[in-house]
């Protein structure tokens, strides 16, 4: 295997991109390689299909629909404001478009554009039959009290509900940075009270929703269990850890881990489960650090007594709604006990596994060179600009790209998603039958070989293993949603890499990857064609 991946992409550009140019840049590489291979093949063709190809690619590039929305706030003070957003269909490729809702004072039309770009790639990555899309609402979520939150989130539901931005079979949200089950609950419960009261399906306009509400078992820890399997399914591929000298499997790594939120927590609490070893945890207000390891469990408990002992977090406490609030970004791990405070930048303290699981561009040109882990796990969307991935490729580490190794979210949203259209629980029809059958299939296994071999000596015990005993007995839906999920995960991973090899991409996985999604979604519109 060719370990060095290609160089090029952002030669020469400042590395202050946005986050729009900067997927925009990632795309233009994968697109220029699908070009070439295009113009290549027409080679004796009855017409040009290269003019084709580059209006097909125009087309995906660009966002279709983007919504703004101002609309006016009263305060709890009494005083008044106006609250901005946007919700951007990047791709109509498929229907319904999907995509997360992110509360952030520092979020505009661009970066909403941008992670709505990356949920499309991102869902043809994992095969889910989704256009991207995303929510933005500029606001900073700590300094609104619970009922503003509320007032907040309802009124955007109905201005997207007005304007086709919102419906389960037009577009479904779901939770992002600063938004939890809680507003999912409000989203919904405003959707089928209101455009969507006659739609008997209209709870599946939003994923990540209370299991009251029609949520699904999983959806919380799903992004985190994703980074693991799409961790895994590298870590345990003998050719990608000759190429960068990592012994396989996890046990005995170490990582290190920014933003303890809804992603970073539960991946966390994953690695350390498969043996790896977190020495170091950043959050916005400082980082901890410790070589033996911190343990994932009383690092939660710690930062969960110390934010209830301290009572001050408005928007996070149960309220009215009576719904617990899923992210807990007031607490906080600084003074963790077992662990020494750290001072310096988290990214480069060395480590096997480096997982940058809160905000995008925090891998640039600037500190990409200092970087000393081997595997970088994108648990964020765009947590590297295009600079950084040239110097990691150049560097040799390996990159697990964000638009397949954050994809365990979104896939077990499409599984709430179907949830909702089918009206029933995963396993609830079969679960019963299928714990019958296995003990008549076990009962008719002893029946034959006491037949062959006679009851001479008794009655010939079937034992069943307790892993077997454990599976018939006592499978759940989260047991379905997890085996789904790890299977999507190895499938999209294989093809991964068999791009990368096709194309002779060495450790650029994020290129092969959306070389992967570009391929998809020109076939859809290959075969549906793409205009009048
Ligand atoms: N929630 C989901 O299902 C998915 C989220 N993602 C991405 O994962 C990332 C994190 O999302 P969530 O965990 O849902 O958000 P969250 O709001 O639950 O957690 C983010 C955490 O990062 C911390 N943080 C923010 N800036 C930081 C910085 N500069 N240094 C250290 N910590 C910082 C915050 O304090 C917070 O604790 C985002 O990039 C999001 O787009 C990706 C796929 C799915
Ligand atoms: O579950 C979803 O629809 C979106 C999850 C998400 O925010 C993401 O994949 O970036």
């Amino acid at each position: 295997m060719w370990c060095r991946g290609t160089a090029g992409l952002a030669r020469g550009s400042p590395d202050a991109p946005g986050l729009l140019a900067m997927v925009e840049a990632f795309y233009g590489r994968a697109a220029a390689m699908v070009e070439a291979e295009a113009a290549a093949g027409v080679a004796g063709a009855q017409w040009d299909r290269l003019p084709w190809v580059r209006g097909l690619l125009e087309t995906i590039r660009r966002c279709s629909y983007v919504l703004e929305v101002a609309f006016p706030l009263r305060r709890d003070s009494g005083t008044w404001e106006v609250v901005r957003g946007w919700r951007a269909q990047h791709s109509q490729h498929c229907l319904p478009c999907k995509g997360g809702v992110r509360f952030s004072s520092s979020i505009g039309v661009d970066e909403v554009k941008a992670l709505a770009a990356l949920m499309t790639y991102k869902c043809a990555v994992v095969d889910l039959p989704f256009g991207g899309a995303m929510t933005g609402v500029r606001i900073d979520p700590k300094k609104y009290s619970e009922h503003e939150l509320e007032k907040i989130t309802r009124h955007f539901t109905v201005e997207m509900s007005k304007k086709g931005f919102i419906g389960p079979g037009i577009d479904v949200l779901a939770p992002d940075v600063s938004t939890g089950e809680r507003e999912m609950s409000w989203i919904a419960d405003t959707y089928t009270h209101t455009l969507g009261y006659r739609d008997i399906n209209a709870q599946a306009c939003v994923t990540g929703k209370p299991i009251s509400q029609g949520g699904i078992h999983g959806r919380h820890s799903a992004t985190g269990r994703g980074v693991l399997h799409g961790i895994e399914n590298y870590i345990t591929n003998t050719d990608y850890m000759d190429c960068i000298g990592l012994s396989p499997g996890f046990p005995g790594k170490t990582f290190v881990l920014q933003g303890f939120g809804k992603v970073g927590r539960h991946t966390m609490k994953y690695l350390h489960q498969y043996g790896a070893r977190c020495i170091c945890v950043g959050e916005t207000d400082g980082a901890i650090y410790n070589p033996r390891g911190i343990d994932p469990k009383e690092l939660q408990d710690y930062e969960q007594v110390k934010f209830s002992s301290e009572g001050s977090a408005p928007c996070c406490q149960a309220g009215s709604s009576g719904v617990s609030c899923s992210f807990q970004s007031h607490g906080t791990i600084v003074g963790f006990p077992k662990a020494e405070p750290y001072d310096g930048s988290i990214l480069e303290v060395p480590c096997d596994i480096l997982i940058p699981a809160a905000i995008e561009k925090q891998l640039t040109r600037e500190n990409a060179p200092r970087v000393q882990a081997k595997i970088i796990a994108e648990a964020a969307n765009g947590p590297t600009t295009p600079a950084a991935h040239e110097i990691f490729l150049q560097r040799n580490i390996l990159v697990i790209p964000d638009v397949y190794v954050n994809a365990g979210g979104v896939t077990v949203s499409f599984f709430e998603w179907l949830k909702n259209l089918n009206h029933v629980s995963y396993g609830r029809l079969s679960f019963k039958y299928e714990w019958e059958s296995s003990y008549y299939l076990l009962q008719s296994v002893q029946h034959s070989l006491e037949q062959w071999f006679g009851k001479s000596r008794g009655e010939i015990p079937i034992i069943p293993s307790p892993e077997f005993q454990a599976r018939v007995t006592g499978a759940s839906e989260k047991d379905i949603v997890y085996s789904g999920l790890a299977y999507t995960m190895e499938q999209s991973a294989k093809q991964i890499m068999a791009m990368a090899a096709r194309y002779n991409l060495g450790l650029d996985q994020r290129t092969a990857a959306y070389l992967c999604a570009l391929e998809k979604v020109l076939t859809v519109y290959n075969e549906a064609g793409f205009t009048y």
